[in-house]
């Protein structure tokens, strides 16, 4: 078996140590490629190059943004960029797929044929700060336990088919692997980022600390954004929405926090959509994703999806736009489509 291990050296909690324990241990067992990541979008260059020479395995150290990278490299033959969403013949999320729907496959049910098949089996070892894909899926949160949970994959032939969301705006898209936002939450994920830019560690402690800083600035008069989709009542006043692949949808340390409690990686894509951000509204919510709980929120306020296709948020001004805990700028419209089977991972 030929795999390809990507490292960010950068990532918040890989160091060499880890490293080295992944590449003695993957190496024992299949011919191994070691390749560090050097810049912003290197791991999706790498995967493609990976996919392009028929590698069975793409091996990942790092956090989610570097296997949402990754995994974009695996989807977009063309060095990890997104062809422009120009309908069924041109979009790379069409690849592999045999109905022909232009909207996509609906509910959970699956395509014939197994689009993850043509593309590289993926493994992850946690190495960035949440680490939400690699314990979404079920693995420790440490890099070398991880090693072993996957070795043991390996050895008894175990992987599992997952879904994935893809985002499309402008003429851009792109794939996530355990969630999107748009609102209140994408402006706290551009909050951190800037002070990451400035030298400081994203820590649990630094996004909440952020979120509620940033809660007496957000406007809490003035929804921008309206839900449209096929089958889908509209929905005007959001705030804000979290699109959630799978659950949970992140953590504050190890307790996991569900605001889409019935999403899943076997499933099209829930939404939590938030038309009222007083703090009497937001209190009892979040007391409720903190909790254990497989109950839905809720409350009047609430717009929620699951299992959805493809769905629309539409917005009368620009709002922030986070994928997969990555800033990726303000948008005024983002379609939300669910890819079914779209990736084999080794867990
Ligand atoms: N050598 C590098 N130098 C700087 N940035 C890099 C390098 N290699 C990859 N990157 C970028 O670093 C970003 C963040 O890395 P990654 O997600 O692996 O770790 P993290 O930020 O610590 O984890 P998390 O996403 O869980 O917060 C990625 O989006 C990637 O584009």
């Amino acid at each position: 078996m030929r795999a390809m291990l990507l490292v960010n050296p950068k990532a918040t909690t890989t160091n060499a140590r880890t490293r080295n324990v992944l590449i003695r241990a993957l190496g024992a067992t299949m011919d191994l490629t070691v390749e560090e990541t050097g810049y912003r979008g290197h791991a999706a260059a790498l995967a493609a190059t990976a996919r392009a020479k028929g590698y069975d395995v793409v091996a990942v150290l790092g956090g989610d943004g570097t296997i949402n990278e990754t995994v974009n490299g695996l989807l977009n033959p063309v060095n990890g960029i997104a062809a422009p969403p120009s309908g069924p013949t041109g979009d790379a999320s069409h690849e592999g797929r045999t109905d022909g729907a232009p909207h996509g496959p609906s509910g959970p049910s699956v395509p014939d044929g197994d689009p993850s098949a043509g593309r590289p089996a993926v493994i992850v070892i946690p190495g960035g700060s949440a680490n939400v894909f690699a314990r979404g899926l079920g693995l420790p949160n440490d890099p070398v336990e991880a090693t072993g949970a996957v070795l043991e994959a390996l050895r008894e032939g175990r992987r599992r088919t997952v879904g994935l969301g893809q985002a499309l705006w402008d003429h851009e898209s792109r794939y996530f692997t355990f969630c999107a936002g748009l609102g209140y939450d994408a402006e706290v994920v551009r909050a951190v980022e800037g002070l990451r830019g400035a030298g400081r560690k994203a820590t649990p402690a630094r996004y909440v600390n952020t979120a509620l800083r940033h809660y007496v600035a957000t406007d809490k008069r003035r929804p921008a954004m309206t839900l449209t989709g096929p089958g889908i009542p509209t929905a005007a006043g959001i705030f804000m929405a979290i699109i959630s692949n799978t659950s949970p949808w992140t953590y504050v340390g190890t307790r996991p926090v569900r605001p889409t409690p019935w999403a899943s990686f076997e499933t099209g894509l829930d939404m939590l959509g938030l038309q009222r951000l007083g703090l009497t509204s937001l209190m009892p919510l979040i007391q409720h994703i903190l909790t254990e709980s497989d109950a839905l929120p809720s409350g009047r306020h609430l717009v929620q999806l699951h299992d959805e296709p493809e769905f629309t948020l539409t917005a009368d001004r620009p709002v922030a736009f986070e994928l997969d805990g990555d800033y990726l700028g303000e948008r005024e419209s983002v379609t939300f489509r669910s890819i079914p089977n779209a990736l084999q991972v080794l867990v």
